[in-house]
């Protein structure tokens, strides 16, 4: 007689999905740091024909059950473990933190209000908007805001081209690489199936996100970006704050010098934010985060995690 033996089957992983002005992340909770995610995984789960799709992932991680975050413990319990859509590894993700609040404030993790969560760029404040009614009626609901640091502004010409045309471009770090062009129409930058040569190479070793420009009015902009490791997206936060403060620059305004804090307005294709420089230099990010989705990865994928 034979004996039926049940094959195990693997759980399956939970995830979500989400997006800051159409800036598209898949969510992976893992508190304990235990699901397998290699580059090659990441990539899948982001592909958007055979797998959910998005511009990058949020690994949601105790801040303490991750080698790379557990010095930041005692400051910020949750780590935004972030990759690129081709599963590169970036240093931050201005729209990604502002999702990932929201989708700890969803799962009861955190109140809304205040909280700190631990990147590779440091620690980030980050504050969700209460309803309407608790925070003063003026609140957008879906809005969030980052303290984002301050952005650093190397020394040294970099140019951008695109086809037959070139730009010069600012050099602006916001903890990730960006390069920052003023262009006179946001088609010269054509159609960025393919990264944009920057040059030299040497200033941007490890790559670097590529934004195009142009004025809309007083301190008010619009934007394209092509991303390091996702290709065109329809929105950056890191890449709105470098064009706000390149912006600033470009105005003769710099708040370190006139003791006042400045605000642009940014355009993305996918929607709106609101960047204000201070005196200190500290930049703070507004604009939506939403989550739209949320389901199981089913027993196969769970087991391909494994397995790439
Ligand atoms: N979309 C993000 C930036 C994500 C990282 C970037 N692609 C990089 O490699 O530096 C944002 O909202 O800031």
């Amino acid at each position: 007689m034979s004996t039926y033996r049940p094959v195990a089957q693997p759980s399956p992983v939970p995830f979500l999905k989400g997006h800051g002005t159409e800036n598209d992340f898949v969510i992976i909770p893992d508190p304990d740091n235990a699901v397998p995610l290699s580059a090659a995984a990441v990539a899948k789960l982001c592909d958007r024909r055979a797998g959910i799709g998005g511009d990058g992932l949020l690994h949601v991680v105790r801040s303490a059950a991750h080698p790379e975050a557990r010095s930041m413990a005692d400051r910020a319990e949750w780590f935004m473990d972030y990759r690129n859509a081709d599963g590169s590894v970036a240093e931050m993700c201005g729209n990604g933190v502002r999702v990932f609040a929201r989708y700890l404030r969803r799962a009861g993790l955190v109140d809304a209000g205040d909280l700190a969560v631990a990147t590779r760029g440091g620690v980030k404040e980050v504050h969700i908007a209460k309803s309407l009614e608790t925070d003063g009626g003026t609140a957008d609901p879906e809005a969030v805001t980052v303290r984002m640091g301050r952005a650093v502004l190397p020394e040294g010409d970099v140019s951008v081209v695109v086809g037959e045309r070139g730009w010069p471009a600012r050099n602006v770090n916001m903890g990730n690489p960006h390069a920052v062009a003023f262009v006179d129409d946001l088609d010269h930058a054509g159609n960025l199936f393919t990264a944009p040569p920057v040059s030299p190479a040497a200033a941007y070793p490890d790559g670097v996100n590529v934004e195009f420009v142009v004025g809309r009015g007083p301190r008010h902009v619009a934007m394209r970006v092509h991303e390091r490791g996702s290709g065109e997206t329809r929105s950056c936060g890191t890449g709105a704050c470098a064009v706000a403060v390149a912006a600033a620059r470009r105005d003769g305004i710099d708040p370190a010098v006139t003791g006042q804090p400045v605000t642009y307005t940014v355009d993305l294709p996918g929607g709106r934010l609101v960047i204000t420089e201070r005196p200190d230099g500290e930049i703070e990010m507004t604009g939506p985060a939403v989550i739209v989705a949320e389901g199981l990865l089913d027993g196969e994928w769970a087991e391909l995690l494994d397995t790439l």
